[in-house]
């Protein structure tokens, strides 16, 4: 209703203008503006009653009032566009670097067997580098996220599990193909793209409630990681995610994993 009475009155009317301000940026969201749109609807009330001097140092309050604002807007709208700017490099720079691991990751056609496109991470291992932006990229996912059990399957899971888990201040466990760990042991079968096979958790590695990363190089038909949900989940851990560093997406392994999330960071075809 203000907005009106000061049109009537054919001034310029800051409050008006804040107003539009305020409703082209939905994040300018503070009490500053809204307490200089008080002082400058007070200075309009009054300004209507008083004196020439009291109206003029009251249109001056006035006048203030869109002073403020105004600059409040720019600096917080450049604000904005600085930390729009941070994540668009963070995000060009994570591209960056995921392009880095992609190239470093050889692909060797028919192995084991004929018709295997096999992602060989070996590459990936020569390349200081590529290794550590691998770790880091995990790191930076896992490290706020109270785990306190990284659990990597056999064989190429115990490349990248131990620095995640070292880095986030987990304990890792080992999950062992059969007849490897020496103490007591769970076991699960699971079938694989070229076969079957079977993983081994030590009993007592574990406790129930504790909340566990399961970390891998890869997943193709999501077997090896569905067993070591079954074998944290036999303990009563809590899954908080599975991460790989490939996913051979047509092989839809992700679908077997259930309600349990997949981090993965290269899909390959
Ligand atoms: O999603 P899946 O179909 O279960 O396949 C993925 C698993 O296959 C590979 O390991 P592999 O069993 O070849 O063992 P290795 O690491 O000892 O070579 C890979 O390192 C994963 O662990
Ligand atoms: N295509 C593949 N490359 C590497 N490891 C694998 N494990 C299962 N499928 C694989």
């Amino acid at each position: 209703m203000f907005i009106k009475h000061v049109d009537d009155h054919n001034i310029l009317n800051p409050n008006l203008l804040l107003v539009r301000l305020l409703k082209k940026t939905k994040k300018v969201n503070s009490k500053i503006p809204i307490l200089f749109l008080l002082v400058g609807f007070v200075g309009e009330k009054r300004r209507q009653t008083k004196s020439i001097n009291r109206r003029l140092s009251i249109s001056l309050l006035s006048l203030s009032s869109l002073v403020f604002p105004l600059l409040y807007f720019c600096l917080s709208s450049s604000q904005q566009n600085k930390k729009k700017k941070k994540s668009r490099e963070m995000a060009a720079a994570e591209d960056d670097r995921i392009a880095r691991i992609s190239s470093a990751i050889r692909v060797i056609p028919n192995f084991p067997k004929p018709g295997i496109m096999f992602q060989d991470i070996t590459t990936l291992l020569l390349d200081p580098k590529a290794f550590k932006d691998t770790i880091d990229l995990f790191v930076e996912r896992y490290k706020d996220k109270n785990i306190s059990v990284v659990a990597g399957m056999e064989a190429r899971g115990f490349i990248f599990g131990p620095p995640i888990a070292l880095a986030i201040g987990a304990k890792f466990v080992p999950m062992r193909k059969p007849k490897k760990l020496p103490g007591e042991v769970i076991s699960e079968e699971y079938s694989l793209e070229y076969g079957t096979d079977k993983l081994e958790m030590h009993v007592g590695a574990v406790q129930a409630g504790e909340r566990a990363l399961i970390v891998d190089d890869l997943i193709a038909t999501g077997g090896t990681l569905c067993a070591g949900i079954r074998l944290l989940e036999r303990v009563g851990a809590e899954i908080v995610e599975c991460a790989c560093l490939i996913e051979l997406a047509e092989l839809k392994g992700r679908d077997r994993l259930g309600d349990k999330p997949l981090f993965i960071l290269i899909s390959a075809v």
